[in-house]
């Protein structure tokens, strides 16, 4: 008899954990009651949750131990296990790249042949070097690794980047990008039917979540005159909603905007004689 729950593993502690906990609890998945734990059930979705080390997730998955996981991209291609994407979500943004001494004169990667390169991340350095027909010596540590040329075990790094800070304090400037990464919902492809639904709606849980993310509810007082132009400007899911103001010639709309428009179309609604606007998160959207 196969497990009536859908088996998830997430980060036990890091970078991952927090973001990962905050999108099932979107999602209106509870764990509260074993956050604590290394394994735990969900109270309002057949959910059993495992705490690992974010390494060992695509093993666990491949093994069926796992039917779900959450991780970066950059562990996946790193491991090379059977596991499939199932839906990318939007944190733990980061980029794969190759520093050197800041002081260190650089032209192109060729400049590392025969050179020292330590990273946590051998077999997606090696693809890249052997890609540029580059020969060099790859030293694999797993943690701690912008201090490698500081204490002379690398020439060079290849290490996860986002602010750019750690790069900074250990004096090391970034010369090649190799992959940009986030975090991704990975599963294997044997799922069972009942598992495979559960998979589904925990799927379109996320996805709604995702699109109230990148989307703001907005809300502001026009003249009916140029009710025309400001329609145009918000499209919305369908069309906005007009209602009439107790002021006459006067109406509220409300529509929904994509935060990458967000700002050029405030400009232009305060232009075409928009007032008291408002703008309001979305908790989910389904459309
Ligand atoms: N600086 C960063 N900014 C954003 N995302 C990051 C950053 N560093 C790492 N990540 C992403 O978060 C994942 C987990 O990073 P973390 O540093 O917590 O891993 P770890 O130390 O290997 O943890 P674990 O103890 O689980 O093995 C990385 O694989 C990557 O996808
Ligand atoms: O560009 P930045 O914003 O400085 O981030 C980069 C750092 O973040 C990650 O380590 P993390 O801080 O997660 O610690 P870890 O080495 O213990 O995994 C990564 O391994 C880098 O060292
Ligand atoms: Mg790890």
């Amino acid at each position: 008899m196969p497990s009536q729950k859908l088996k998830i593993a997430i980060q036990k502690s890091g970078r991952l954990h927090d973001d990962s906990i905050k999108l099932l609890q979107e999602c209106g998945i509870d764990l509260q009651n074993g956050l604590n734990k290394l394994k735990t059930e969900a109270s309002n979705f057949p959910l059993e949750v495992y705490f690992l080390r974010d390494d060992d997730i695509p093993q666990y998955v491949e093994d069926e131990v796992a039917d779900v996981g959450i991780v970066g991209e950059n562990v996946i291609l790193e491991k090379e296990k059977q596991v499939q994407v199932v839906e990318q979500l939007g944190f733990g943004k980061c980029r794969l790249s190759i520093a050197i001494p800041k002081d260190q004169e650089y032209q192109s990667i060729h400049d590392l042949h025969g050179k020292r390169v330590a990273t946590s991340y051998p077999h997606i350095v090696a693809q890249y070097l052997a890609s540029q027909q580059v020969k060099a010596e790859i030293h694999e540590i797993s943690g701690s690794v912008e201090i490698a040329p500081s204490i002379g075990l690398a020439d060079a790094i290849c290490d996860l980047v986002s602010s750019g800070s750690t790069l900074f304090m250990n004096g090391l400037r970034e010369v090649e990008t190799i992959l940009h990464s986030q975090a991704v919902l990975i599963s294997h492809n044997r799922l069972h039917a009942y598992t495979s639904q559960l998979l589904e709606q925990l799927r379109f849980r996320i996805q709604a979540v995702k699109k109230a993310r990148h989307n703001k509810y907005i809300l502001l007082n026009a003249p009916n005159d140029k009710l025309p132009e400001i329609i145009k400007l918000l499209p919305g899911m369908k069309s906005p909603t007009i209602l009439p103001l107790a002021e006459s010639g006067w109406s509220s709309v409300h529509s929904v905007v994509n935060e990458n428009d967000f700002w050029d179309i405030i400009e232009s609604l305060k232009k075409h004689g928009a007032q008291g606007i408002l703008v309001v998160p979305i908790e989910k959207m389904i459309i």
